[in-house]
């Protein structure tokens, strides 16, 4: 079925409200972190995760983005505490990015926008039996957000943590998902420490296409939503 939503001025994060009244939610994400109105909170624990190596199954165009699929049938590739009560379990990975290297981050940090943004997507499989329905939930899915900023990196496995930065340092809040249906069901988990990607890899992003087979070619040149009013929420720092 064609897209209802994307992100040109035609269907894009200004006009989702018409389609998906929770746009203007109370727990809608991406935020603005600014680190100077951050909490502290001395009973966040650390991040917790286990992931096993066969859990990406395929990688595909999922019309928002690229995303990396994986096998949520078993308890096999898990993130606990942090924020977080029990285990959720690894569904999806996939990034965000702007159409030039100056930005393309959904969250910002003291007004910086990063060049890209690495969601790696979970859901509370101890309360819930399948994703669909915890993503019904406030306290369904656990998403790792991961701020990527533009120059030299190497990475080369398929492991989610090969891409996590060697601080696992976060900020944490309750939002949503930041593309329709925006489900307000996200424990936002941001790692402080952003990674780095190349312009090549930044701009490979931007040649995936957004346009369906037999259409016209058109490229995804950004794929994120603007920050969100923080309403009645508070960000609360894993660190000093
Ligand atoms: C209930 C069906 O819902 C879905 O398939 C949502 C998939 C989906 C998961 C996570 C995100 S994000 N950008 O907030 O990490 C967006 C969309
Ligand atoms: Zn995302």
């Amino acid at each position: 079925a064609r897209q209802s939503w994307g992100y040109q001025d035609h269907n894009g994060p200004e006009v989702w409200h018409e389609l998906f009244p929770l746009a203007n939610g109370d727990r809608q994400s991406p935020i603005a972190i600014k680190s100077s109105e951050v909490k502290y909170d001395p009973f966040l624990r650390p991040l917790s995760f286990s992931y096993d190596l066969t859990s990406p199954k395929v990688i595909l165009n999922c019309g928002y983005a690229f995303s990396i699929e994986c096998d949520d049938t078993e308890d096999r590739s898990v993130l606990r505490a942090g924020p977080l009560k029990g285990s959720y379990r690894l569904r999806q990975l996939h990034f965000h990015w702007g159409p030039t290297d100056d930005y393309g981050s959904e969250h910002t940090v003291d007004g910086l926008e990063f060049a890209a943004e690495l969601h790696v997507v979970h859901w509370n499989s101890e309360k819930y039996p399948c994703f669909v329905d915890a993503a019904q939930q406030p306290d369904g899915l656990a998403i790792v957000g991961v701020l990527v900023k533009g120059s030299q990196v190497a990475f080369t496995n398929f492991d989610p943590s090969s891409l996590f930065p060697e601080s696992l340092d976060y900020w944490t809040y309750h939002g949503s998902l930041t593309v329709p249906p925006l489900l307000e069901s996200v424990i936002w988990i941001v790692l402080r420490q952003p990674i780095t990607a190349s312009s090549e890899q930044l701009a490979t992003f931007r040649s995936l296409l957004c346009s369906a087979k037999g259409e016209p070619a058109c490229c995804l040149l950004s794929n994120c939503r603007p920050p969100q009013p923080l309403r009645n929420r508070h960000v609360r720092a894993f660190f000093h």
